[in-house]
């Protein structure tokens, strides 16, 4: 049910630099219904509504939103979140509005009538916009930034909120080009707050992140990484009979619940899918060769609770707010420790018990590592960066001791091991796993003919269109399907499609989608372009020869270059 706005507070306290606690714990409870603010977040809260820019680690699921939501209701104006994904904007912007919050967002996927609506109440004398997401590809735009100045200079802009700012960062799992331009914000709104959220550890991504914004003396807070409601557990592949039928007994055995399966690649999805509703697992595949619809409808399926069991690539998961995830499972092994963090720890966001079940197999991670290699190869710089953070994964999987601790360490956490009180599986039966452990050595170096288990093999033949997603996500950090982020400015927005895609290794489909996208936004707003160039774009599209297809970029990338001149 829709609940009236609460009119704004008096956050002030009396100390007149900090809001004050109880206003603002009257607005968590009227608002969103939660009893009290959690870890670091009433800090945060109070840090940018005094004016001073934030740095905010939290883990995954922390509660991050409420950090710049709470804000949002404490002053009049507005407070503009940059987010990464339109999918994700449009699930917060829906959950606020559910609210009765003001919230909109901008982007080029709305009808014209629906932008100028938000544009009309952001030009008017007292918006009713509380909250507005935008992607960074629109702040980047001349138009968008000079509306930001106006607002400002009317008092209206109270806060700007960058979500997920290890996008900002060339060494957060997340980069993204068009974020780096958000530094152009504290140039030219050099008083308004700045707050960066992220959950991403690593302290290089912190300074990056703190560096590329400007931020200016921010209150850094950093929570635990620790999440203590999540058991964690290995399972060796190359020790069971079938690792399908082993999965299967597991799911039965938890009984009805909800949980995410990861795997590297799409047909590996469709498969296990279809042996998990074989055995009356009612399952769903998910990646970014199903088409948007379908996608959608398998996501409204498991977030409705009417799938149990949903079986993806990477490709799924940011942004999605399930709080009744019991387990995770990858059943392939990760690229990172830091990825395998961010996925496992979408469960359990209720803080319940809950799972994260990691199958490893040394075939797999022969392929991660080529894949890895691959990637490293392909980038000019001689960062090593891939496959050293995948040496941590590897550990987590093939040492014993306290796989918690290991997790933590690995993002510079002191962990002490009784702290774990038997949460993960080699604190509560550390001689089975120590005995898994010397049989997966034997078992190994029998078959593949090494006495170490570490084997860096790069012979493994690989279908590379099967890893879309985990290219996407490692190269530029976007993900591979339309939902990732777009402009309201046509270079920007063919070249956010086109640029740095396109220097990646795709298969032929998706540059075929790509440039696809990149000549419908160029003529969406190029009307004046020449028939005869049109139809040769066209044409060349349509073939999927490797020739033609050089060619149509060679065109379509002219044609860009031409905008931007
Ligand atoms: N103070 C609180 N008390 C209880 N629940 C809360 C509180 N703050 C947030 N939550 C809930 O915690 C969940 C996670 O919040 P949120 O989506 O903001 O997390 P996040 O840190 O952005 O996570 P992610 O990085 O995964 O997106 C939500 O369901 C939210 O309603």
């Amino acid at each position: 049910m829709k609940k009236s706005p609460l009119p704004v507070q008096n956050v002030q306290s009396s100390d007149k630099n900090v809001a004050g606690k109880e206003a603002l714990v009257k607005l968590l409870r009227w608002h969103f219904g939660h009893a009290d603010f959690r870890g670091k977040q009433l800090e945060a809260i109070q840090a940018v509504v005094s004016g001073r820019d934030c740095f905010c680690l939290m883990p995954t699921g922390g509660g991050k939103s409420i950090c710049y939501q709470i804000p949002a209701l404490a002053k009049p104006g507005i407070v503009l979140v940059v987010s990464p994904l339109i999918a994700l904007m449009e699930n917060q912007v829906m959950a606020l509005k559910e609210k009765g919050i003001a919230a909109e967002y901008l982007s080029s996927t709305q009808a014209t009538h629906v932008k100028n609506k938000i544009h009309e109440d952001l030009d008017s004398g007292k918006p009713s916009v509380r909250l507005l997401y935008v992607t960074p590809e629109l702040i980047a735009t001349k138009g968008f930034m000079l509306k930001l100045r106006k607002l400002h200079s009317r008092g209206l802009l109270n806060l700007i909120a960058i979500d997920e700012a290890h996008c900002i960062s060339s060494w957060g799992h997340e980069f993204r080009p068009s974020y780096r331009q958000l530094s152009t914000l504290r140039d030219s709104l050099a008083d308004v707050p700045v707050l960066a959220l992220t959950a991403t550890a690593a302290p290089k991504v912190q300074k990056d992140v703190i560096d590329s914004l400007n931020l200016r003396n921010p209150l850094v807070l950093k929570s635990s990484f620790n999440r203590p409601n999540i058991f964690y557990e290995v399972r060796y592949k190359d020790l069971l009979d079938n690792a399908y039928t082993d999965l299967g007994n597991l799911l039965k055995s938890c009984g009805n619940i909800c949980a995410i399966i990861y795997c590297l690649e799409r047909t590996t999805c469709d498969d296990l899918s279809v042996h998990l509703s074989s055995i009356g697992i009612s399952s769903a595949a998910y990646h970014a060769g199903l088409n948007s619809k379908m996608r959608s409808t398998v996501l409204d399926d498991w977030l409705s609770s009417k799938k149990q069991i949903i079986v993806a690539t990477v490709a799924f998961g940011m942004g999605i707010d399930k709080k009744d995830v019991r387990m995770v499972c990858h059943f392939n092994i990760p690229k990172s420790m830091e990825s395998f963090y961010q996925e496992s720890g979408r469960a359990g966001r209720d803080q319940l018990p809950s799972r994260s079940v990691l199958y490893y197999g040394v075939d797999d991670r022969k392929k991660m590592e080529y894949l890895l290699r691959n990637s490293e190869n392909k980038k000019s710089s001689s960062s090593k960066k891939p496959t050293s953070d995948f040496e941590q994964i590897v550990t987590y999987c093939e040492s014993s001791g306290c796989r918690r601790k290991k997790i933590l360490e690995s993002f510079g956490e002191e962990f002490p091991v009784q702290q774990c009180k038997k949460t993960c599986d080699a604190c509560k039966h550390p001689n089975q796993v120590a005995h898994c452990l010397e049989e997966l050595m034997t078992t190994a170096s029998r078959r593949h003919n090494s006495s170490r288990i570490f084997i860096t093999s790069s012979n493994n033949k690989t279908n590379e269109g099967q890893y879309s997603e985990f290219w996407n996500r490692n190269e530029d950090g976007s993900n591979s399907n339309e939902e990732i982020s777009d402009s309201d400015d046509a270079t920007e927005a063919a070249n956010s499609v086109t640029g740095p895609k396109l220097s990646k290794k795709l298969g032929l489909d998706e540059k075929l989608v790509l440039l696809e996208q990149a000549e419908e936004k160029y003529y969406e707003r190029n009307k004046q372009v020449k028939k005869s160039e049109k139809n040769a774009i066209s044409e060349a599209l349509r073939d999927s020869s490797k020739q033609r297809l050089l060619d149509a970029l060679t065109r379509v990338l002219q044609l860009l270059a031409c905008v931007e001149e």
